[in-house]
């Protein structure tokens, strides 16, 4: 692929594009708010401070949100047909809510591709908490939504997630290293069925089953991957 053209198809889903200069600073940022929404959770700090930070918080806030936001339709179509830029896949996947980058939120989770198995690993912290000292259960399904779909890299057609059904086994601990897998068990036409499990400590933590539905090719599998 060269430099001028990314193709959404061809983009290795939810794994980080080389940064540009622009992109080398909003994941300075976005590195820098992570640790933030961290350590904000019950932290022991004076009110004055509270009170302090607070307010720079929101001066900050009407700075940032003084400056336009970078429309998403055209970069998606560019990406979409094959012309898409560096800066276009950067703006796209950067953002990503549990993957990107330069998102604030995300953990992040990093993901790659094993032959034919999707890998993943995350280590969370409070500010994802649900039962005390474990990751949310929802926070759990929404990083393994990411982590399944990533099983689209294995074969032709992109879709979205129809069905997702979680078997919660054990608590996935915060603070953690949770090593996940993902596999795909079987393509019955414009729907993918796929494996996921989380494993922290070498305990299995959750099994999960999902269907992807293809937009609009019926899914098969890339060359060199699947049943030989
Ligand atoms: C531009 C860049 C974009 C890039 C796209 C990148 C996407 C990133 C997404 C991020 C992850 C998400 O959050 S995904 C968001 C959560 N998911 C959603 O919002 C999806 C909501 N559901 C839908 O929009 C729709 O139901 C679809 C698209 C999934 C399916 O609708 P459809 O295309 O009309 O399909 P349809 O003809 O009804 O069915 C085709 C086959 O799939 C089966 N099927 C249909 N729905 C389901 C289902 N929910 N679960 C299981 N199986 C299903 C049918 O039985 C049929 O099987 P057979 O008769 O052929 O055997």
């Amino acid at each position: 692929m060269s430099e001028s053209e990314y193709d959404l198809q061809q983009l290795p889903q939810s794994e980080p594009v080389a940064a540009n200069p622009e992109y080398r600073e909003r994941r300075r940022l976005a590195a820098a708010l992570r640790r933030i929404i961290d350590r904000l959770v019950r932290v022991e700090a004076p009110q004055q401070k509270l009170t302090q930070w607070a307010d720079q918080a929101e001066q900050w806030a009407d700075d940032v949100a003084s400056h336009p936001r970078r429309q998403q339709q055209p970069l998606l179509m560019r990406l979409w047909t094959g012309k898409g830029s560096q800066q276009d896949a950067l703006d796209m996947g950067d953002h990503d809510i549990m993957t990107g980058l330069s998102a604030a939120m995300a953990p992040p989770l990093e993901l790659w591709l094993d032959g034919d198995v999707v890998r993943g690993r995350a280590t969370l912290g409070p500010a994802w908490q649900g039962p005390p000292g474990r990751v949310h259960g929802g926070v759990v399904a929404l990083m393994l939504d990411i982590l399944m779909a990533k099983c689209q890299d294995l074969v032709h057609g992109l879709g979205m997630t129809g069905t997702l059904n979680i078997r919660y086994q054990a608590g996935t601990p915060l603070r953690k290293e949770v090593l996940m897998e993902a596999r795909i068990q079987r393509i019955e036409g414009r729907k993918m069925f796929v494996e996921g499990r989380f494993f922290v400590d070498g305990e299995q933590t959750v099994l999960a089953e999902g269907i992807w539905i293809s937009m609009q090719e019926p899914y098969r599998w890339r060359d060199g991957h699947g049943p030989q």
